[in-house]
């Protein structure tokens, strides 16, 4: 827990963390022998030493003063600690987060940081400020108190010592069970939300499929297993916490018993144990206290736990030193090999070269691996075998701000922020004058769009882009391209038909963008394919046939088929929009 509270708070916080630890330990420390000083002013007390029990209340005093002066050190520690955890963990998760591979941000490790920065946030810092007092002076206390028990009266001191392996194991017993159904309810809490956020962004298909009266099986199911697991932790973990108090309470009662078995063999005499049962009940006390607390505390462990975990997540590996473009604007992969998952390649040992300026077209058949090559161009995962230059350089050796500073990305599922047009294109190159950035939007066509909207160039977007159009997201999303002004500019046509109006801009801007950078499209549309440069046909996890349109044509290969396929399908919507006139 210490280990994980360490790691999350970042090297900067140990001595902070160290320094709060030693005043807890002493707080505990000095709190058993204000306990254990307690013994000779009752045994003085008993046995009517007036002088004596005045001297050892004196001692008693002393101990309890410096028991409270460590007491609030650490409890200003730990709060101090608490307030750095409140303020520094968000930004320390941040920044790990923004370092980290784009392939790892996978829906359930969203939604599992979503609740770590949340819920588990909250959870530390209650660790310092409250949790981790009990359970430190828990064990420290009664430790204390029982190797005093040994100078006191040995024979109840092993007695007590006896004991504390027994109830030890009870309480971990107790707690891993509470562990144990915790992680349970965390992985189906996180399942159910990411089901319930599911739920909402699909409302659409949903409802087009009236799925929503009947209910929506994957979410009941979730929401179900959410339930079981709930019940697991109760049964589970409520017996044995129940045991574990017991326990503490019968191990008080044994030492009770084992001390009377003592004074009726007049091995000790009644004043010491009556004195040694007083302290003995003191002794139980913060045992107790561990255990009232071991399901919070193993919940809280849990929560530092997957937070660690996340800290621990390996950024990507960025060179020393980011070697320089030595071929602006080319693109090159070398017997490439790359798969998801091991066992399931799809990419086999592709190679091909993209040569500065112009246009490559990348086509083949859905899950050929289009949009997987793109992916490995930006670094969202590297490569299994073999090399990904750009620029000339392995992706490898260029730090992503070299690297993205190459680049341009326009993508099918275009994502806007909820700020005004302006912002959303200034994405691009954030530096830019206000003229550069009207420039970009005017070739994208989305000074047009500026002139609909009531709020004009300020009107808000809508989170994601909601009020827009997906062909006016798409424009947006070029003007991006076109501001950027990058060498290299990866494209992913969509898929659906632009209406006349957006695929003449989205054409334009395209054209403008080929003037001075390149081009690497996947695409749908037959007029893009004809007018590309060099054609990419891929297939099987390899490049099947390279070429342009002509040369492929002449092979009469799978470009043929698939030229053949594309033009039967756009024939038939020709004749069926005719028919419907
Ligand atoms: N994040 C991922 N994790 C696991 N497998 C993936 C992931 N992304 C894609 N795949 C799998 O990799 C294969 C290639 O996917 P890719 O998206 O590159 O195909 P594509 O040719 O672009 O397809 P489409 O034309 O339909 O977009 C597919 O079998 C797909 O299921």
């Amino acid at each position: 827990m210490i280990r994980d509270l360490m790691k999350i708070l970042g090297p900067k916080h140990d001595r902070d963390v160290k320094i709060y630890l030693a005043w807890l330990v002493a707080y505990s420390l000095l709190q058993g022998l204000a306990m254990v000083s307690l013994v000779p002013v009752l045994r003085a007390v008993l046995t009517g030493e007036a002088g004596a029990a005045w001297r050892w209340l004196a001692v008693v005093l002393a101990a309890v003063v410096a028991t409270c002066v460590a007491r609030y050190q650490q409890a200003m520690h730990g709060f101090a600690l608490s307030l750095i955890t409140l303020t520094s963990l968000h930004r320390r998760l941040g920044d790990h987060v923004t370092s980290l591979p784009l392939g790892w941000f996978s829906s359930e490790k969203v939604g599992r940081l979503s609740r770590s920065a949340t819920n588990g946030t909250l959870m530390v810092t209650n660790v310092t400020a409250h949790m981790l007092t009990p359970l430190v002076s828990g064990i420290v206390t009664p430790a204390t108190v029982a190797t005093a028990m040994l100078v006191l009266d040995w024979r109840l001191g092993v007695a007590t010592w006896v004991c504390a392996p027994l109830l030890w194991l009870t309480h971990r017993w107790a707690v891993n069970s509470v562990g144990r159904g915790e992680e349970l309810t965390d992985a189906a809490t996180t399942a159910a939300g990411n089901r319930v956020v599911e739920f909402a962004r699909d409302q659409q298909v949903l409802r087009a499929f009236g799925r929503t009266t009947e209910g929506y099986r994957p979410l009941e199911d979730a929401i179900e297993n959410q339930k079981t697991a709930g019940r697991t932790l109760l049964l589970m973990a409520a017996p044995r916490l129940l045991a574990n108090g017991l326990g503490v309470q019968l191990a008080f009662a044994a030492v009770i018993a084992f001390g009377l078995a003592l004074v009726v063999n007049s091995a000790i005499d009644p004043v010491t144990l009556i004195a040694l049962i007083a302290l003995t009940a003191r002794f139980t006390g913060p045992l107790a206290e561990v255990a009232a607390h071991s399901s919070m505390t193993r919940m809280a462990a849990n929560a530092l736990r997957r937070l660690a975990s996340i800290v621990d997540e390996k950024p990507s590996a960025e060179p020393v030193v980011s070697r320089p473009v030595t071929e602006p604007g080319e693109i090159e992969l070398t017997d490439v090999r790359f798969g998801y998952e091991p066992g399931h390649p799809v990419l086999n040992g592709i190679s091909f070269r993209v040569p500065a300026r112009g246009m490559t077209a990348i086509v083949g058949p859905s899950g050929s691996g289009k949009s997987t090559i793109t992916r490995l161009i930006m670094r969202f995962f590297d490569v299994d075998s073999g090399t990904v230059s750009v620029g000339g350089v392995d992706v490898r050796e260029q730090s992503t701000k070299d690297l993205m500073a190459q680049l341009s990305v326009v993508m099918q599922d275009v994502y806007l922020f909820d700020d005004t047009l302006e912002a959303n294109i200034r994405v691009g190159r954030p530096e830019a004058t206000a003229e550069e950035v009207r420039e970009a939007a005017r070739i994208a066509g989305v000074d047009e769009i500026v002139d609909r909207l009531p709020g004009g160039w300020a009107t808000r977007v809508g989170e994601g882009g909601a009020s827009l159009s997906g062909g006016e997201r798409q424009r947006v999303s070029v003007a991006r391209a076109v501001l950027k002004d990058a060498p290299i500019v990866l494209l992913d046509e969509a898929t659906a038909a632009l209406d006349p109006e957006n695929e003449r801009y989205v054409q334009r801007a395209l054209r403008t963008l080929m003037d001075h950078a390149t081009l690497l499209v996947i695409a749908h549309k037959l007029p893009t394919v004809v007018a590309a440069d060099q054609i990419l046909v891929l297939d099987g996890g390899g490049i099947a046939e390279c070429g342009t349109h002509e040369e492929l044509l002449a092979l009469n290969g799978r470009y043929t088929a698939f030229w053949n396929e594309r033009r039967r399908t756009q024939g038939w919507r020709l004749v069926s929009s005719e028919e419907t006139k």
